[in-house]
């Protein structure tokens, strides 16, 4: 079943385009990815989805109920790790899980839910003890609570160390393979890759790309990144370079070596233009594309 489905979504501040007719669909069992650079709208799309904020065009249903109109069906089924959340001082991890049970008439075990998001030694230590990353664990595992069809997750990793976030991510995939639909915002392009069956990039307010990685990859240079060695490179070289028909992005990685995204037919023109200008090609090899590079490709470099 469809999980988010957004049609021409709009939402206009005084001076400012935050989505400019979105329309993307979110399906349960994937793992979608929201990237963008800052100020892109993302947080905009999340709230319009909690209505925290109206939208001034189009709509957005969550489960075929309108986030606007029909809010308590819509968020019936959903799980949600907020952008600043914030916990309570107090209240214990565990008391903090039995409220998020109570609210959604769950039957969880707050021990099991606090074992699985690695904080059960503080189960009943008050949240205000709590380090940053333990309160994102404790608010993620708040979100688990009552298995629900579809999590929203603002940045989940933030907080995190390397390990935290890789068991984050295995309890993702875990969500994901019961059935639910995960969609989640992160300016951690590497675990988007990591984790993300399908992403959507946004840039001020625009929706730039929506596909798989592998898709992404190859609608840009057939998803390599050409590498050439030059000797003595210098900035003229890279900028005759950039202005080749097909190439759509040029920088230089450690001072002698051109690193490029370009179209399969672009390779042989930048090839051929190097010669012309006389450059002194040493090597020559390709790589696969990363999200990163992909991102740079759709945003023009804009990075969060
Ligand atoms: N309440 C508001 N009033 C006016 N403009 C706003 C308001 N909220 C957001 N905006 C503007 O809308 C645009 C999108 O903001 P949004 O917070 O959705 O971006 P974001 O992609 O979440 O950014 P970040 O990654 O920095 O959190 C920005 O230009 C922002 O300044």
């Amino acid at each position: 079943m469809t999980a988010i489905a957004a049609d021409g979504l709009s939402k206009r501040y005084a001076t400012v385009t935050a989505l400019d007719r979105i329309s993307l669909s979110v399906e349960e069992g994937e793992i979608f990815g929201f990237l963008g650079p800052n100020g892109a709208g993302k947080s905009t799309f999340i709230n319009v989805l909690l209505d925290f904020v109206r939208p001034t065009d189009g709509s957005v249903e969550l489960f075929g109920h309108d986030c606007q109109t029909e809010g308590v069906a819509a968020r019936d089924r959903i799980g949600v790790l907020p952008e600043g959340y914030s916990v309570f001082d107090r209240l214990t991890g565990r008391q903090h899980v039995e409220y998020a049970r109570r609210s959604k008439d769950a039957d969880d075990d707050p021990i099991e839910i606090l074992d699985r998001v690695g904080v059960r030694e503080a189960a009943d230590r008050p949240a205000s003890d709590y380090s940053k990353g333990m309160k994102q664990r404790l608010v993620l595992g708040m979100s688990l609570v009552g298995d629900p069809d579809l999590l929203i997750l603002d940045e989940p990793t933030t907080g995190l160390d390397p390990n935290g976030a890789a068991e984050i991510r295995s309890i993702l995939r875990e969500e994901r393979d019961r059935g639910a639909a995960i969609f989640f915002s992160s300016h951690i392009l590497e675990q988007v890759e990591a984790i993300c069956d399908r992403v959507a990039i946004l840039q001020d307010g625009d929706l730039v790309a929506v596909d798989t990685i592998d898709g992404l990859r190859q609608s840009i240079g057939g998803g390599t990144k050409l590498l050439i060695d030059v000797d003595g490179l210098d900035e003229e070289t890279v900028e005759t370079v950039r202005a080749v028909d097909g190439v759509e992005t040029a920088t230089v990685r450690d001072g002698t070596t051109l690193e490029m995204t370009c179209t399969n037919d672009a390779k042989m023109n930048v090839v051929v233009e190097l010669q012309r200008l006389g450059a002194d090609v040493v090597n020559f090899r390709t790589e696969e594309a990363s999200l990163e590079d992909m991102f740079v490709a759709y945003t023009g470099g804009g990075r969060e």
